[in-house]
């Protein structure tokens, strides 16, 4: 039987729960624990090992992958400069569920949810989420750091960029192009392009806020 890599993941919560799963269900990879704030307990039969500080211990310990399984695209940013800095690499947790072109480029970090279409030539950025059944169409770039939610669809040719979070159910029509660090609310229509550090709502989509 071929060895398989051992996988501490970064981060105990609920998304952690989902990128588990499908970790688990690539015979590649062995989850040797989680790490959280909160430990002393289990995820999914996972246990919580300590928390962020012990990541360069299990790297002297000969663990050498990592996942980084938080929601927020921030917190996600820093912890996995942590864990390159320290040494990891970072893995991706594709589900078996998901559709990816063969063209699709990927680069790491990533975790592409259940039910979820990559289409042609799409290229998704370092630690980018692409969420439950979000369909992500022929030629598009997402980012690094960005999260696009349960059920959103990207038409083709979109470029995002990075660190931006696209709320569940957004839809973007094609050619469009959405800036850095932005936040489209639950359900907007993307008619028109959208500026960096924006918070955008409704349909079409509108900005309300400007972000720091
Ligand atoms: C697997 C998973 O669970 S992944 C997680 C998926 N999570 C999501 O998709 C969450 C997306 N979040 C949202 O849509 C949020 O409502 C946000 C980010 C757009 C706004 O949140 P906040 O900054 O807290 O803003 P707040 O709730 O104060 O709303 C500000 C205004 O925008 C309006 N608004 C908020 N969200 C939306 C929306 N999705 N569409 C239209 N209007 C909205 C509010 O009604 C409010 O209007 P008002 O000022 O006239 O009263």
């Amino acid at each position: 039987m071929a060895i398989r890599c051992k996988v501490v993941i970064i981060g105990a919560g609920g998304h952690a729960k989902v990128v588990i799963d499908m970790i688990q269900s690539n015979p590649e990879f062995e989850i040797i624990g989680c790490t959280d704030r909160i430990g002393n307990r289990k995820i999914s039969g996972i246990p919580v090992l300590g928390d962020d500080s012990i990541l360069p211990q299990l790297y002297e310990q000969g663990i050498r992958h990592a996942f980084v399984a938080i929601g927020g695209n921030s917190v996600r940013h820093q912890l996995a400069r942590h864990a390159l800095d320290t040494g990891f690499e970072l893995i991706n947790a594709i589900s078996p569920h998901a559709y990816v072109a063969d063209s699709v480029i990927l680069g790491s970090g990533i975790a592409v949810m259940p039910g979820a279409v990559l289409n042609a030539e799409a290229c998704i950025g370092n630690n980018s989420i692409i969420n439950t059944c979000a369909s992500v169409d022929h030629e598009c770039y997402i980012g690094e750091t960005c999260h696009i939610a349960p059920g959103c669809n990207i038409s083709g040719n979109v470029r995002i960029g990075e660190g931006t979070f696209l709320g569940t159910g957004t839809k973007v029509i094609d050619g469009m192009t959405i800036g850095s660090w932005s936040i489209l609310g639950s359900g907007a229509v993307v008619v028109k392009d959208i500026p960096s550090y924006c918070l955008a709502v409704g349909v079409p989509a509108k900005i309300i806020k400007k972000l720091t």
